[in-house]
């Protein structure tokens, strides 16, 4: 059984003062039944692992470096994100891709090195409206998700967010229909690379315009094991009702 998670990714957003956000939504949860993984910017992080000392809210970056070390400038490695208290990461956010020009070669080398600095990776994978209209949806996540995950993966070490880049802050949701065509192609993929153990342990999220009002059925599409959830992670109010949802799924 997949334990689910809900897990929140702040983007380029906080300063100290979001730290009380932090707070609030470990104080809403004491004991909660799900995961729940909040990946506030890198020069947050030390300070929530302070802050969440204790709870049951993990932590995790939004990005790391495929090297342990060296000449990066502006980068942080995977030990990194793990000594300043992250116990994720997540890799290959459709933003990075294309901020950065991320290539599934390089998402795949950072999963290992995430995996190898002891970091669970969370993968994402997504299609953009324009190949989504031209019908190429499942060749397009399927090649992603082939490209971006290494060999030799145990089930507890990635998770994979399914986030179509059109459904991202723009309050779009895919129909649960669309979601669950996904999600059962990412499943069956998992099974047939990594065999049945793996294959059923990896979790899969969803992302993209997750909100309180349509949290619960979207969680309870067939494959969806939580969410990655934008803007409404920011706030505790919004993030509360989610976990909630995810718990009652
Ligand atoms: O990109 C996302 C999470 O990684 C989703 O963002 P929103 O929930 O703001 O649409």
């Amino acid at each position: 059984m997949r334990r689910k998670l809900a897990a929140g990714n702040w983007k380029m957003n906080g300063t100290g003062a979001a730290l009380e956000a932090l707070k609030a939504i470990a104080n809403a949860h004491p004991d909660p039944a799900v995961d729940i993984l909040i990946c506030p910017p890198a020069t947050l992080l030390s300070r929530a692992a302070d802050t969440l000392s204790g709870s049951a809210v993990a932590l995790g970056g939004q990005d790391c470096h495929a090297e342990p070390s060296g000449a990066h400038t502006g980068d942080i490695s995977a030990a990194m994100l793990a000594d300043a208290g992250a116990s994720a990461v997540i890799l290959g956010h459709s933003e990075r891709r294309a901020d950065h020009g991320e290539t599934d070669a390089r998402i795949c080398a950072k999963t290992r090195a995430a995996i190898d600095a002891g970091l669970v990776a969370v993968v994402c994978i997504g299609e953009t409206l324009h190949q989504r209209e031209a019908g190429r949806t499942l060749e397009i996540v399927s090649g992603q998700l082939a490209g971006s995950l290494p060999d030799g993966i145990t089930g507890n070490e990635v998770v994979v967010a399914y986030e179509p880049v059109w459904a991202i802050g723009t309050g779009k949701v895919p129909t649960l229909e669309q979601i669950a065509e996904v999600h059962e192609a990412l499943r069956a993929q998992l099974l047939g690379r990594y065999g049945s153990e793996t294959g059923h342990a990896i979790r899969l999220l969803y992302g993209g315009s997750v909100k309180p009002a349509n949290a619960a059925e979207i969680f309870a599409v067939p494959n969806v094991d939580g969410a990655l959830v934008g803007g409404a992670s920011l706030v505790a109010a919004d993030f509360s009702p989610i976990v909630k949802a995810l718990e009652n799924a």
